[in-house]
C-alpha cells in the first residue's frame, strides 16, 4: 500500500486506480513510471486526479537524461503556469518518496482508449478533437512566449515532444467533449537567444553540429506537428501509420522515410481533405511540414459547426469554473536548468 504524505492525507482521501494501470507499469520502462488515482478533496467533497510518479522506480531504471528530479520540477512549474482549456490543469502538487500531481478529473479518460475500440471514431469526432489539440499545442508555444509571468523564457516557446493519445486526456464519457494534453516529462524548453548570441562572434571555436544545425535551427517544434499527424492519422483510420508489424521496412526507416502503411478499406470513408491534412504533417523534411498555424488554416478546420460546438463545450465548463487556487501552492526551490539552452540539430 502506498505511503501517502500527512499533508496529503490531510486535504484528500484516496479512491481506486483510473486508467490503465497495467500499462502504467510497462511504461516505467520508459521513464513515464506512475499510475493515477481517483481522489476526493476533503475541503470541496470534489472528486480530483492524482499522477503519482515513482522517485525509485525512475531512479532505478537509470532511464531519463540528467537528473528526473530536475524534470519533474520543470515539468511542474510549466504545469504551474500554463493556462489553457486544451492543457491539463495542476491543482496542487507533494513530493515525498513520490511525487503526488493533483489534477482535474478527466472522466473519459484517455484517447488512448477511444483509438483502441473495434468502432473507429467519426470523421467529425475526430476534427473536433484534433482542432483542441492544435490551438493547445499552438497557444504552448505563443502563450509561453506572450505570458507575462513567463517572459523570462525570452520569448521561447515550449516543445512537448510526447505527443500520443496517450497523454491526450478526454473530459467526458460523452464522444462530443473537449480534450487536454498532458504528461511534460518530455518538454523542452526553447531558447533562441543563445544560438543568435553564438553567430555574432567568429566561430574559430565553435563546433560542427552548431554550424550543421543552422538550416534545421528553429525547427524544434515542428517535432509535435509531425506527432500530431500521427495521431490525427490514427484517429481516423484506426491503425497506426507506422508500425512494427511492417516487414518491409523497420520502424525507422518507415519513419525516416516518411512510408506509412495505407490500407485503402479503412480510408474509404475518410474525406480527401482529412487525409490531405494528414499527408501535410507526416512530412519527413521538418522545414516543409505544416506547422500548427498553418494546419489550422487547412480546409479540413474551416468548418463552423465544429468550431461552435467547441465554443459551446467551453461554456459550459466556465459556468462550473472554480477559481483556481496556484497562488496557495507549495513552490519548487530547485534551480532550473538554464531556459535559453538551444539543443543542436536535434
Ligand atoms: N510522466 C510525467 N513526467 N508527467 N505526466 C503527467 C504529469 C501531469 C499530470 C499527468 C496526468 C496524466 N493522466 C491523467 O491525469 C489521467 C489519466 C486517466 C485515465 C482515466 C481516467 C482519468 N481521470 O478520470 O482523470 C485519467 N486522468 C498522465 C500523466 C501526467
Amino acid at each position: 500500500q502506498m505511503m501517502f504524505p500527512k499533508e496529503f492525507r490531510e486535504k484528500y482521501i484516496m479512491s481506486k486506480t483510473l486508467g490503465r494501470f497495467l500499462t502504467e507499469l510497462c511504461s516505467c520502462f520508459s521513464g513515464a513510471c506512475g499510475e493515477v488515482k481517483l481522489a476526493f478533496e476533503k475541503s470541496t467533497c470534489n472528486k480530483v486526479a492524482v499522477k503519482i510518479i515513482n522517485k525509485r522506480k525512475f531512479v532505478a531504471s537509470g532511464l531519463t537524461d540528467a537528473n528526473p528530479a530536475l524534470n519533474i520540477n520543470t515539468e511542474i512549474e510549466i504545469l504551474k503556469k500554463i493556462d489553457h482549456p486544451c492543457l491539463i490543469k495542476i491543482k496542487n502538487f507533494f513530493e515525498a518518496e513520490d511525487y503526488y500531481i493533483v489534477l482535474e478529473l478527466m472522466e473519459g479518460g484517455e484517447l488512448y482508449d477511444r483509438v483502441s475500440r473495434p468502432i473507429k471514431m467519426k470523421e467529425d469526432t475526430c476534427k473536433l478533437y484534433f482542432y483542441q489539440m492544435l490551438l493547445a499545442v499552438k497557444v504552448h508555444n505563443r502563450s509561453v512566449t506572450c505570458w507575462g509571468a513567463l517572459n523570462y523564457l525570452h520569448d521561447n516557446g515550449i516543445i512537448h515532444r510526447d505527443l500520443k493519445p496517450e497523454n491526450v486526456l478526454l473530459s467526458s464519457s460523452e464522444e462530443i467533449c473537449l480534450i487536454k494534453i498532458t504528461d511534460f516529462g518530455q518538454s523542452k524548453i526553447l531558447g533562441e537567444a543563445s544560438l543568435m548570441k553564438t553567430l555574432c562572434g567568429t566561430p574559430m571555436y565553435l563546433a560542427p553540429e552548431v554550424l550543421n544545425s543552422l538550416g534545421t535551427a528553429g525547427y524544434s517544434r515542428a517535432v509535435d506537428c509531425w506527432s500530431l499527424g500521427v495521431i490525427l492519422f490514427v484517429c481516423l483510420c484506426g491503425y497506426p501509420p507506422f508500425n512494427e508489424q511492417n516487414t518491409q521496412l523497420s520502424l525507422k526507416d518507415q519513419i525516416t522515410h516518411g512510408k506509412y502503411t495505407f490500407i485503402a478499406k479503412e480510408w474509404k470513408h475518410v474525406s480527401d481533405m482529412a487525409l490531405d491534412l494528414v499527408k501535410k504533417l507526416l512530412v519527413v523534411d521538418p522545414s516543409k511540414r505544416l506547422t500548427t498555424e498553418e494546419a489550422l488554416e487547412h480546409p479540413w478546420l474551416q468548418d463552423e459547426d465544429m468550431k461552435t460546438t467547441f465554443q459551446q463545450l467551453l461554456a459550459q465548463t466556465c459556468t462550473n469554473m472554480s477559481p483556481p487556487e496556484t497562488s496557495k501552492m507549495p513552490t519548487t526551490t530547485r534551480k532550473r536548468l538554464h531556459e535559453n539552452e538551444e539543443e543542436y540539430g536535434s
